[in-house]
């Protein structure tokens, strides 16, 4: 696992980040496809100690729309305001495309725990995208441990394909 300086210099290196993000302050968003999976995930969280930023929605309203609560929780990734985000909706294929047209947001949608570990190792992702329609909470759990509990490894070809990836936001 890289130190918590070697990440900050990784960051600093390839996305121009300066400040120093609150590793343990994460942000959660969900449209009606999530609710339920939201409020379980976030008691989760804040049982393991985690500050969870809550972007809504926060109460069922089967007309509203996913991006209206995965955007804000994007950016707040993408500016450093949260560490990492955890995004919910049907089955988080919305939410996952939402979320990456922000610069600086890598999310992904993952449904096992190898690819919520290896996709911060390898690629730094920085956000989670689950389907509340698809998973249980005892899954939607094990992936929240493997993708916080991941640090990017930063290895040279790792550095090179995600600084490859970084310049398409030129
Ligand atoms: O699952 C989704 C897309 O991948 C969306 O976020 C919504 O949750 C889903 O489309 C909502 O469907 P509904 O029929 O409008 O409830």
């Amino acid at each position: 696992m890289a130190s918590i300086t070697k990440v900050y210099r990784i960051r600093e290196v390839i996305y121009g980040h300066k400040q120093k993000i609150d590793l343990m302050k994460i942000g959660i968003a969900t449209d009606h496809g999530g609710i339920e999976l939201k409020q379980q995930l976030q008691k989760y969280l804040e049982e393991k100690g985690f500050s969870v930023k809550d972007f809504g929605a926060y109460e069922y309203d089967a007309t509203d729309d996913f991006p209206d609560f995965v955007v804000p929780l994007a950016r707040a990734v993408a500016t450093g305001d949260v560490a990492r985000g955890v995004a919910v909706c049907g089955s988080g294929v919305g939410a996952s495309i939402a979320a990456n047209k922000i610069n600086g947001v890598r999310a992904c949608l993952i449904t096992e725990t190898y690819s919520a570990r290896q996709g911060v190792e390898h690629d730094d992702m920085n956000m989670i995208c689950v389907g509340g329609r698809v998973i249980g909470i005892a899954l939607a759990q094990e992936l929240l441990d493997n993708f916080l509990g991941a640090e990017y490894q930063g290895l040279p070809r790792q550095l090179r394909r995600m600084g490859k990836v970084a310049d398409l936001e030129k």
